[in-house]
């Protein structure tokens, strides 16, 4: 992409059902339809996939990894190779994670400080610094359309004052991220920046994080801090305290959520943007999500059953294939294995995502939200 003036990046908040939200994000590589899931690609694939695969599933947008991709092949090289979106044959819109989380829960010999984390590389030892500064540097050097600043995200339960620093160092890192977003001329290459909520399991703390986060102008905000093992009650309680207070004409991006009952109960709460490693990290481990839950191909009662996961599904992976067969590329750890139940699960999120976006136009999320769950209920008949 050049770097010459872009029409700049939005959002429009097209309609609400409750606290359920239809939008639409306007990016320089085209429309982010939300409620959105964005597939993960942390190094530069979404794995077991080919691009025009998760396109065509119906994703608008996916993620990369500045930590991941920092390391290997560098976002130098990317740069030099045309960026992520030319180097990956992905033309659509690409969010990028600012790699602090990653450092955190990767990386080795980790020091913390104001200037950012120092640590050794996971893969061959070499040092490195990450910077609210570098961080924005190496997302800009991908390309990336959606940029996260660089945060402390803690794991929990957690004292509140261990919270609290955490929180406050995430907000004069947010500030330090904006001017260097600035700086390299982010806004005027049609990119976003997103702010990044913290306040762990605290509801003041999410309130105030929330808020003055609010006051600094970016063009989305995220909410971190949680999916790291709380459990759901107390991730949906965060929600219910912080996205009343977050700006309502900017999106909002709960990180690394999450299941399909996640996903729909944080719609209701208010939340634009997902992304977990769930569909495909489960692909690759024998689960499938379908319509009527979760079937895991390692059991030994799909050896003979000759039904597809479901014969009414759009995806030929989902239609075309015995679970028997499926059951057997599983116990021999058969790569196909990998790349149906990959391709299965992912068109699952998105046809529920699709779902989830045409109820909130016809003003029925309430009554699909629960026709959703007792199919969940119904089980794998
Ligand atoms: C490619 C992975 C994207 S989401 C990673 C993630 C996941 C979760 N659960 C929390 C956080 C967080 O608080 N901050 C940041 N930067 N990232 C987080």
């Amino acid at each position: 992409m050049s770097d010459q003036a872009q029409k700049p990046f939005s959002f429009k908040l097209l309609k609400t059902d409750g606290a359920a939200r239809r939008g639409e994000i306007t990016t320089p590589h085209g429309v982010v339809r939300t409620p959105a899931f964005m597939p993960v690609g942390t190094q530069a694939t979404v794995k077991a996939m080919y691009p025009q695969q998760v396109r065509d599933l119906g994703a608008d947008v996916i993620l990369g990894n500045t930590y991941h991709l920092m390391l290997r092949p560098t976002a130098e090289r990317v740069a030099k190779l045309g960026g992520l979106h030319h180097f990956m044959n992905w033309p659509h819109a690409i969010l990028t994670d600012s790699g602090g989380f990653q450092v955190m829960s990767l990386a080795q010999l980790r020091k913390m400080s104001e200037e950012g984390v120092s640590f050794r590389s996971h893969h061959d030892g070499s040092k490195h610094m990450m910077s609210p500064e570098r961080s924005i540097e190496i997302q800009g050097l991908l390309g990336s359309d959606i940029q996260m600043q660089l945060d402390q995200c803690i794991a929990l339960p957690a004292e509140r004052s261990e919270i609290e620093e955490a929180m406050n160092l995430s907000l004069r890192w947010a500030d330090r991220s904006r001017t260097q977003f600035e700086k390299m001329g982010g806004p005027g290459k049609g990119q976003a920046l997103y702010g990044i909520v913290q306040g762990g399991d605290n509801p003041e703390l999410r309130v105030e994080s929330a808020q003055r986060l609010g006051e600094m102008p970016f063009e989305g905000y995220s909410v971190g801090g949680l999916a790291v093992g709380e459990p759901q009650e107390v991730m949906l309680r965060m929600l219910e305290v912080t996205t009343p207070v977050m700006p309502v004409h900017k999106p909002r991006y709960l990180m690394g959520v999450g299941t399909p009952e996640d996903i729909l109960e944080s719609v209701a709460r208010g939340i634009d943007q997902f992304d977990c490693v769930m569909p495909t990290r489960a692909g690759r481990h024998g689960l499938a999500y379908t319509r009527f839950g979760k079937v895991n191909l390692k059991n030994a009662r799909h050896a003979e059953d000759p039904r597809p996961l479901d014969e009414e599904a759009d995806c030929p992976a989902t239609r075309d294939y015995s679970r028997a067969y499926l059951h057997h590329l599983v116990r021999v750890n058969e790569g196909l294995a990998a790349m149906l139940l990959t391709w299965n699960n992912l068109a699952y999120y998105q046809f529920l995502m699709q779902g989830i976006r045409d109820a909130i136009e016809a003003g029925t999320f309430e009554d699909f939200r629960q026709k959703t769950k007792e199919d969940w209920a119904r089980g794998d008949l």
